[in-house]
């Protein structure tokens, strides 16, 4: 079989959706596209705690002498966790949140030349898993994989330096940098800052991947990622901008579904305004507040599949507010695409027999593009010893 990148998981696969785009900015009223009520998100009957719950999403110092043991409770009791000390410089994060706010101030009709082809991984477009919900999400994302720089150009053609002045790119040292630059440079600079980010934030997932994995007493001899010629094969990732406007009446409105990631782990930058909660099982939604410096580490699906059940995926859902335009940013780290998933041999014996078949990750992905969040249990050949169904398999969904 051919080997096949991150950006050809949805080729055999692909994914038509009724995209509605709005501009945000605009609205002095939720449309009725955009109002959900309880019964559009089952998992909206969670309730939301607010912050006199003791409880909250462990913050763990990477130079921590206990780190190992830290980040593996946090892994068991929550699937999340906040990091500081992850060596990625802030400058390097506000620059990204610099492009993706200039991309997001972009009027619609341009944002469109950029669009996610419905087979295709990269470009702009709402939520994958739009499709799953008959209300539409008030938040729009941009996807890459690879280079940028094609989608980057369509985005700022020549002759769009009008707009790029207007709306600038909310980062003045930036703005007054790139102010003497022609717009192909602007592209070039942008999808530089992407390649930056990328080489700094797959150093910070591989070395997570090994905590967490260490955690469980797995290391480099227990997982055998080499290709057919015992060549030693590195992750793959997806790094996902989320824009969510200010929203006039939050309530009633829903900024990214609850889901799990398809991933291994993902590695989240929230500007300073919250929005992303977590589901704790026997509490409910709970908020994990931006820190300064710090980054949101979740557990993905193909850490839970790898770990047997033992780290469990987090569900989780971005809300908006009525104030505050929200970025974020999420690296989605995943395994190389060729490589089978499955329950690490280690963590397999009579009293824990694996609990999943193989899956490479792109074919994970069509689980979840077919199933959602019952994409884990597509996968389960056995059912848990102790009667329990997947921590995430609770949720229906309407489908179409
Ligand atoms: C690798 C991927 C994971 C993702 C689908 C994608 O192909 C790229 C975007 C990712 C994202 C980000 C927002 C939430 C999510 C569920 C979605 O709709 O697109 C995830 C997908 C995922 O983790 O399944
Ligand atoms: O914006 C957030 O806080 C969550 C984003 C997210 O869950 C994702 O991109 O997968
Ligand atoms: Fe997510």
């Amino acid at each position: 079989m051919p080997s096949r990148s991150l950006a050809d998981a949805f080729r055999s696969h692909p994914v038509h959706l009724h995209q509605k785009h709005l501009d945000f900015s605009s609205l002095q009223e939720i449309p009725d596209s955009h109002k959900w009520t309880q019964l559009d998100d089952i998992e909206q009957q969670h309730p939301s705690v607010e912050s006199f719950i003791t409880e909250s999403v462990p913050v763990i110092d990477l130079l921590d002498p206990n780190v190992l043991q830290n980040i593996g409770n946090a892994c068991k009791t929550w699937g999340v966790l906040q990091v500081t000390n992850h060596g990625i410089p802030i400058s390097l994060l506000e620059s990204v949140e610099g492009v993706s706010r200039s991309l997001f101030s972009l009027p619609v009709q341009q944002k469109l030349k950029a669009a996610r082809s419905p087979d295709g991984v990269s470009g702009y477009g709402v939520a994958r898993i739009s499709s799953f919900f008959s209300k539409l999400m008030w938040s729009e994302g941009f996807t890459i994989v690879g280079s940028p720089l094609e989608h980057f150009r369509q985005l700022w053609p020549q002759d769009y330096t009008k707009f790029w002045y207007m709306f600038g790119i909310g980062d003045q040292a930036l703005c007054l940098l790139f102010s003497s630059f022609s717009n192909d440079q602007i592209s070039t600079l942008y999808s530089d800052v992407i390649e930056e980010h990328e080489k700094e934030m797959q150093k910070l997932a591989r070395r997570l991947t090994w905590l967490m994995l260490g955690s469980l007493g797995i290391t480099k001899k227990d997982l055998n990622w080499a290709g057919p010629k015992g060549e030693s094969k590195e992750g793959g990732a997806a790094l996902q901008l989320n824009s969510y406007p200010a929203c006039p009446d939050p309530d009633l409105a829903m900024g990214l579904a609850a889901h799990t990631d398809s991933t291994l782990l993902t590695i989240l930058y929230q500007n300073n305004t919250s929005g992303l909660q977590v589901l704790k099982e026997g509490i409910g939604w709970v908020t994990v507040p931006p820190i300064p410096g710090g980054l949101v580490v979740n557990v993905g699906d193909l850490l839970h599949i790898l770990s047997n059940g033992l780290y469990p995926s987090v569900l989780h859902r971005a809300v908006v507010n009525r104030t505050k335009h929200r970025l974020s940013i999420a690296y989605l780290y995943g395994p190389p695409t060729s490589v089978q998933i499955s329950p690490i041999q280690k963590l397999v014996g009579p009293n824990h027999p694996p609990l999943y078949r193989p899956i490479t990750w792109n074919e994970y992905l069509v689980a979840k593009a077919k199933h959602f969040n019952k994409a884990l249990s597509s996968v389960r050949i056995c059912a848990p010893l102790n009667g329990l169904v997947d921590v995430n398999d609770h949720n229906s969904v309407k489908v179409g």
